[in-house]
């Protein structure tokens, strides 16, 4: 039977020089699947792209692609074809000639050319514009044919560098879209590249979050937004509140937590925390709830100290009782403003346990 880990990454390590720029990666990535590397500038993503096409070889660990080891193969044997920054199309070349390139650099015979393009821009709904060129096509369009020159070649796993960041922001929605569909339509395995959180969260089956070399946690968009695994995740991926507290037991699956003035709330948490053990809470500005009127399981008192609309809704700026801020989203604006002293809470199944890493930046 075939093997649903179609990508796997044995403690792949990559340096240049002084600079360690993978370190000790484990990744495995089943087919079919969208797949996308986040974090900021510099933090190895494209590194690691890199290595998985081929363009470099790694210093250690092991490159398995579709059950096979594949460190010592040229870029050209590995079957992955990257898509760079602005499709990398030909601009002087049509549509078929764009599609069909990779093919005539193999040799392929000019029949069966023909008809894999054929087959290709059929995939992605590009027939009847083999003619065109580049210039002639919408963004959209012009993904399509990047990703047709993908597909035409059968490659198991398609990578793409970045692929939007030269677009303005109504026309990458657009091809964000396209592209998705596409992927998903088709069964592809894809593995996109981006510095861009609410890219990957909107595309991605799941998120793999760089931290300076290191993936920090590799999930669901869901699980990486709502159950952070470091502080660095929780902050690098939309706003969040932080406050410490320190675990009092835990019973089974539900920790009791003592913060603030020695409030309780008991967390569900799938983690194990001893007693006594210090934690970080991270809870996120849509989960409070300003001046409740039930009670809540986690709760807080402070002082509006501004707020700014955000369209869908009011952002509040609060300061606590310790003069820590904290960041609340109010949706039901135009019924009610805040102002002064207020409470809030939230649900506890809204808070989150973060390991306590004084050393973490
Ligand atoms: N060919 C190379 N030679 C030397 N150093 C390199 C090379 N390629 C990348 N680096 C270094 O490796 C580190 C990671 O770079 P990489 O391009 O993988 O980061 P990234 O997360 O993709 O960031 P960006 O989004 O800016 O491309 C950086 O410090 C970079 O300077």
């Amino acid at each position: 039977m075939e093997s649903k880990v179609l990508l796997d990454l044995k403690n792949v390590n990559k340096v240049f020089g002084q600079n360690h720029v993978l370190k000790d990666i484990n990744l495995q990535i089943e087919r079919g699947k969208f797949i996308t590397f986040l974090g900021p500038s510099g933090c190895g993503k494209t590194t690691l792209l890199r290595s998985i096409a081929g363009f470099y070889t790694v210093d250690q660990g092991e490159v398995w692609i579709d059950g096979k080891i594949v460190n010592d193969l040229p870029p050209y044997k590995r079957g992955t074809p990257m898509v760079f920054q602005e499709y990398a199309l030909f601009p002087h070349m049509t549509v078929f000639d764009n599609v069909a390139y990779g093919l005539d650099i193999k040799k392929v015979p000019e029949a069966e050319v023909q008809q894999r393009v054929q087959a290709a821009l059929t995939q992605v709904k590009l027939t009847g514009l083999e003619e065109r060129y580049p210039h002639q096509m919408s963004g959209g369009q012009q993904q399509r044919v990047a990703m047709a020159r993908a597909l035409v070649m059968n490659s198991p796993i398609i990578l793409l560098d970045e692929p939007l960041s030269n677009l303005d922001a109504k026309l990458r929605e657009e091809v964000r879209v396209e592209l998705r569909n596409i992927q998903q339509d088709l069964g592809l395995t894809v593995i996109y590249v981006t510095h861009d959180q609410l890219e990957a969260l909107s595309m991605s089956d799941y998120i793999v979050v760089f931290n300076r070399g290191r993936i920090d946690q590799y999930g669901t968009p869901h699980d990486i937004y709502y159950k952070p695994r470091t502080r660095y995740v929780a902050d690098f991926i939309g706003t969040t509140n932080f406050i410490e507290g320190v675990v009092e037991r835990q019973d089974g699956n539900t920790a009791n937590v003592v913060y603030g003035k020695g409030q309780k709330v008991a967390i569900p948490t799938e983690g194990s925390w001893s007693p006594g053990e210090k934690v970080i809470l991270s809870v996120r500005p849509e989960s409070l709830r300003l001046n409740p009127a039930e009670t809540l399981d986690f709760h807080m008192k402070g002082k509006v100290q501004a707020s700014m609309f955000l369209g869908e809704k009011e952002r509040y700026y609060i300061m606590d009782d310790e003069g820590k801020e904290w960041i609340i989203d109010a949706y039901d604006i135009g019924q009610t403003s805040f102002d002064g002293e207020v409470t809030f809470a939230a649900k506890a199944d809204k808070l989150h346990i973060i390991q306590y890493d004084e050393g973490e930046e």
